[in-house]
C-alpha cells in the first residue's frame, strides 16, 4: 500500500498503513542506528514487544515498559526513560521506537525530543486513536493542572501502522479512537461524517477500518503540513478538546479515556456553535450515535466553575480568555474567543442536556 507522506519543517516522513506490517519493520528502517530503545506499556509489551524485538535489525536493542494508562504521561515515567537511555549508552545516532497507543507515543516522543537535545524516533501505533497521536509531531506529558502542558512539536521519522494489532483492542478503546475520527470528519469532510454516523462500531472489518483511518490521517496530514506549530488552522484539530481536557484533568487522568472525553467535548462544541451562530448542526444525531455505540455519559456530578477554571489552562487560551473551536457548518470550523459568563451558562445547560448532575 502506498504510504502517506507528510512534509514537516525539518523532514518528510512516511506513514505506512497495512496488515501485519509490524513484521516488516526492519525493511522500513533503512538507516543504521547505534542502538534502539523500544518504549511500550505493560499490555502492549505482552502482546507485541517480542514481534518487534525479533525483527529489529541490530544487536543493541533495549526496551522499557511503562504502566498502562494516561498516568504514565508523567515526569516520573519521562525520567525513567531518560535514565534507561543514559544507562544503555544511547547516543545521537540512536533511535527510540514508540510501540503503543497515544500515551506511549506522546511520552516516548517527548523523551526522544529531549534526550541529548533530540534523537530520531519512530511511531508504531497500536490503537485506533493513535492514527491521530502518531501523526503531526505533538509530543507531551501532563501536569496535574492541565493536559499536555509540558511538550514539544517533534515529528517522528516514520509511522508504521499495523492494523492487525487493532484486533486486540477492547471496545472502549475502539470507541475512544473513533471519537477522534468523528472530530476529523466534522472539521473537514461532511460525507465522511455521515459514513461514520452509519457505522456500527461492533461491526468493522479491516477494509472499512483502513479506509476510515486513512481518511482521518489525510485530513490531519493536510492541516499539519500547512500549520505544523498551531499558529492558525491546526487549532481546528482541537475541536472538542477545550472541554475534553478539562474533564480528563478534573475526573483524574485515566478515569475516562481521552476519546470518551473528546466525544463529550465534541457535543459541547456543537452545542455552543448552535447558540453562537444560531445554526442547526447534527448535535442530536451525534449524541444518539454516541449513545447507541455505548459511549459513557454517566459522569459524577460536576462543578461548572471548576471546569471553566480548567478550560482556562487550555493551550489555546490567550490572556486567560477561553478560545473554542466552533463549527459554522460541518467542515467549516473557526476559532472563537468566548465570553466567560455566556460560556458558564452554556456549560450548565450542556451538563443538563447530557444529564450530568451539577455540583456546587
Ligand atoms: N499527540 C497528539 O497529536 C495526540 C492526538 C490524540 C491523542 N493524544 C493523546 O493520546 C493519548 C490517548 O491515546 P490512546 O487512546 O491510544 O491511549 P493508550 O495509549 O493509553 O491506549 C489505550 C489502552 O489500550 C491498550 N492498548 C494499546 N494498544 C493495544 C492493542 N493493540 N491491543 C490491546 N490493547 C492495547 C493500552 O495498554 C491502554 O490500556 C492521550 O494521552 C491523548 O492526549 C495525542
Ligand atoms: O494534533 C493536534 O493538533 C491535535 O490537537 C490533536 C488532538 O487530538 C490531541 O489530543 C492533541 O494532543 C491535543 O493538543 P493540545 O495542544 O491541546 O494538547
Ligand atoms: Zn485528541
Amino acid at each position: 500500500m502506498e504510504p502517506i507522506i507528510i512534509q514537516s519543517s525539518s523532514h518528510s516522513y512516511a506513514i505506512h498503513i497495512g496488515e501485519n506490517i509490524r513484521y516488516d519493520l526492519s525493511h522500513y528502517i533503512t538507516k543504521k542506528y547505534s542502538s534502539i530503545l523500544v518504549v511500550t506499556d505493560e499490555k502492549v509489551a505482552d502482546l507485541y514487544l517480542n514481534d518487534l524485538i525479533q525483527v529489529l535489525p541490530q544487536s543493541n536493542i533495549y526496551s522499557i515498559i511503562v504502566p498502562v494508562g494516561e498516568q504514565s504521561k508523567s515526569m516520573e515515567q519521562f525520567h525513567r526513560i531518560q535514565t534507561k537511555a543514559i544507562e544503555s549508552h544511547l547516543d545521537r545516532e540512536s533511535l527510540i521506537i514508540a510501540l503503543g497507543g497515544g500515551v506511549v507515543g506522546d511520552l516516548a516522543g517527548f523523551a526522544a525530543a529531549t534526550f541529548m537535545r533530540g534523537i530520531n524516533y519512530i511511531q508504531v501505533p497500536t490503537t485506533i486513536l493513535a492514527h491521530d497521536s502518531s501523526v503531526g509531531g505533538k509530543v507531551a506529558i501532563n501536569h496535574k493542572l492541565g493536559k499536555n502542558l509540558i511538550g514539544s512539536f517533534y515529528p517522528p521519522k516514520m509511522v508504521v501502522y499495523d492494523v492487525n494489532t487493532l484486533q486486540s483492542l477492547k471496545k472502549k478503546e475502539v470507541r475512544s479512537g473513533y471519537a477522534e475520527l468523528v472530530k476529523e470528519a466534522l472539521i473537514a469532510n461532511k460525507s465522511f461524517f455521515h459514513t461514520l454516523l452509519n457505522t456500527n462500531l461492533n461491526h468493522i472489518d479491516n477494509f472499512k477500518l483502513i479506509d476510515h483511518l486513512k481518511k482521518g490521517i489525510k485530513i490531519k496530514a493536510k492541516i499539519v503540513e500547512e500549520d505544523e506549530k498551531e499558529a492558525g488552522i491546526r487549532k481546528y484539530l482541537n475541536l472538542g478538546h477545550t472541554l475534553a481536557h478539562a474533564l480528563e484533568a478534573e475526573l483524574g487522568y485515566g478515569t475516562i479515556t481521552h476519546g470518551e472525553a473528546v466525544a463529550l467535548g465534541l457535543l459541547f462544541a456543537l452545542f455552543v456553535s448552535e447558540n453562537h451562530f444560531n445554526n442547526k448542526l447534527p448535535l442530536e444525531d451525534l449524541k444518539k450515535w454516541f449513545q447507541s455505540n455505548k459511549y459513557p455519559f454517566q459522569l459524577p456530578a460536576l462543578n461548572p466553575e471548576v471546569l471553566m477554571a480548567k478550560m482556562k489552562s487550555d493551550k489555546k487560551a490567550v490572556n486567560n480568555n477561553i478560545q473554542m473551536v466552533l463549527l459554522k457548518e460541518i467542515a467549516e470550523p473557526c476559532v472563537i474567543e468566548v465570553d466567560d459568563n455566556a460560556l458558564y451558562f452554556q456549560l450548565q445547560a450542556f451538563l443538563e442536556y447530557i444529564q450530568v448532575k451539577i455540583r456546587n
